[in-house]
């Protein structure tokens, strides 16, 4: 592009006033007399707009060049990769906000309410105030200080001692959310107790719903800006966790754990089974593992085996989910998997096909491949192979970019393509490596899948972890994310009575044909104590655990346990 005037000459306003000077003399012979004053003016004036003209053309293209630097306008294939890369995110930036998580020891200022108080906020807890329900209790809405805070009351089912853990998931939720606090986080009001001793939480009020909702049960399904915003949202709430100190691990993050504030921002809520401490510390070595079916690590079979990472997987099925707009685990697709359905379709490049059908791919091709490699990066089968969140957020950071201005990056196709192209020597992994979780089979054998005993009665080349049992003699078949591959419903230990919930982990080329059955929304699976065991030939059992209300035990409410045992049969 060329710009002479400016280019070539130091002075250049002075230039063009020598150029125009016959100008001037024929002005100056023209009557009036007095038009030289004018002619002078004029041409002044002309060449001021031609030189502000040329100064604002420089301008532009310097920003221009600027932001495509910067990152801002990555341009093409390789580009996304190379803002997605792993290898590429222990670059200086990484952890460059790590400031904002300061140790915080210090409880934030949290509220006692009185039951009376409560009781008259939510109207008594009726139906008219009823928000929806979950595992460990029902939500209402609530009214308080005289109208002025409206918030969330969770009325919890249990209590500490009938859990027989040393915090129920209420207190556990009280204890985490007073000290940790962010925007982005369904934040802690109070707390207040039942005439039953059972613990009243009171959390901001999230007028807008759940993403779950959003996603699955909404006439209007968001688009893809929303979408990408919506996962940038959620990445920095699970960095503002992880990188707390001591780090806080979610393990239940899902759909249906983020709401939707009055701005439309997305926040993270429900700390029932979260985790404040470093993997050391007793307190999470003894917590055995716990999550939602779908979006649970398939690495993560005994407390040992916690980390931050745990919450990467669940938070890439989440974004599995944004983007295609189905369920973790859905019976109408073939495989029902959100990432047995998803890896092969990213790996063979064809992440249109992955797309919401309801939005369609968005217009931005690098963005849909960014956001689908971080989403198969996430779900990788090998923890230490999953980004960190901090790395997840940079990445969605890039993609919001793109979505979010489309005209700069048409614009910053053409200047940033010498810039990507010039940085081809980065290296990444290849795409097919981050699909490793595909090869969900591969596990078996390992280490830790011997520390799940195998069950009697199912044949040889399966592997059972039984999680639960009903009365009703029915087939389910559920494929799951990584290693556990079937659920089960039928007796696989005489021991236990009635019928059994089990995961079934499939050995290659086994495949197991059963009818299949629609599932409900996933629901946490919590920690309860029963009465025995599922068999005691050591190593790492999941233990059945049954309803605390005595009753049958739901599909919707499987509670798991893990314990160890001793040479002996004894509990560890
Ligand atoms: N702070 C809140 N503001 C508004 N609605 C809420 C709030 N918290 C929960 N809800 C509503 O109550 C429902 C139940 O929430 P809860 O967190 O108890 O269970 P869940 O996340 O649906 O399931 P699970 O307990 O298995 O995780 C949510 O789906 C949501 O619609």
């Amino acid at each position: 592009m060329a710009f002479p005037s400016l280019v070539s000459h130091s002075h250049p306003h002075h230039h063009r006033l020598f150029l125009l000077s016959p100008l001037f003399y024929l002005l100056s012979r023209s009557k009036p007399p007095h038009s030289l004053t004018l002619s002078l003016s004029l041409s002044l004036s002309l060449s001021y707009i031609h030189l502000s003209i040329s100064l604002s053309v420089y301008i532009i293209i310097i920003i221009i060049i600027l932001l495509s630097f910067m990152g801002y306008l990555s341009c093409n294939a390789e580009s996304a990769i190379s803002v997605c890369d792993p290898h590429n995110w222990d670059l200086p930036r990484k952890h460059k906000s790590n400031n904002l998580h300061k140790p915080n020891t210090k409880p934030f200022q949290i509220r006692e309410f009185s039951h009376s108080d409560l009781f008259s906020a939510t109207n008594s807890f009726s139906a008219d105030s009823f928000l929806g329900k979950g595992s460990h209790g029902s939500v209402y809405k609530a009214s308080l200080d005289d109208g002025k805070l409206i918030a969330a009351v969770k009325k919890t089912t249990t209590t500490s001692s009938e859990t027989n853990c040393t915090t129920s998931p209420a207190e556990n939720e009280i204890e985490i959310l007073s000290r940790v606090r962010s925007p982005r986080l369904v934040n802690l009001i109070g707390f207040g107790v039942d005439s039953d001793d059972r613990k009243l939480i009171v959390v901001e009020f999230m007028p807008n719903g759940s993403l779950y909702d959003l996603l699955h049960n909404s006439t209007r399904p968001p688009g893809w800006r929303r979408r990408v915003r919506f996962a940038l949202q959620i990445a920095k709430a699970v960095q503002h966790l992880h990188l707390s100190n001591p780090p806080v691990i979610h393990r239940d993050i899902k759909s249906s754990n983020v709401l939707i504030d009055d701005e439309w921002k997305a926040r993270l809520g429900d700390f029932g089974l979260a985790l404040r401490g470093h993997v050391e510390d007793v307190r999470v070595k003894c917590t055995p593992p716990a999550g939602t079916l779908g979006y649970l690590d398939p690495g993560y079979l005994a407390p040992g085996d916690l980390s931050t990472k745990s919450d990467v997987f669940s938070f890439g099925i989440l974004l599995l989910e944004i983007i295609s707009g189905r369920n973790a685990i859905d019976m109408n697709y073939s495989p029902p998997s959100v990432v047995d359905w998803a890896s092969p379709l990213i790996r063979g490049g064809d992440y249109a096909g992955i797309c919401d059908p309801r939005i369609g791919p968005p217009e931005d091709a690098a963005a849909m491949r960014q956001l689908a490699v971080l989403a198969a990066r996430c779900v990788r089968s090998t923890a230490e192979k999953r980004p960190e969140m901090s790395d997840a957020v940079d990445c969605l950071r890039a993609v919001n970019k793109r979505v979010s201005s489309p005209i700069w990056n048409n614009l910053g196709w053409r200047v940033g393509q010498r810039v990507c192209n010039s940085s081809q020597s980065i290296k990444y992994e290849p795409l097919d490596d981050s699909m490793e979780i595909c090869k969900g089979s591969s596990r078996v054998g390992s280490r830790k899948n011997r520390k799940v005993s195998s069950v009697p009665g199912v044949e040889s080349g399966k592997e059972v972890i039984v999680i639960g049992s009903s009365k009703n003699d029915r087939v389910a078949r559920s494929k799951s994310v990584g290693s556990v591959h079937e659920m089960k419903l039928g007796p696989f230990d005489s021991n236990l009575g009635g019928n059994q919930v089990g995961l079934i982990r499939r050995r290659a080329g086994l495949a197991v044909k059963m009818p299949m059955v629609r599932l409900s929304k996933s629901r946490s699976m919590g920690m309860l104590q029963s009465s025995r065991l599922v068999n005691n030939n050591g190593g790492f059992v999941v233990q059945l655990v049954r309803n605390p209300n005595g009753g049958e035990l739901e599909s919707s409410k499987l509670l798991i346990k893990l314990e160890k045992k001793g040479p002996e049969g004894e509990t560890i």
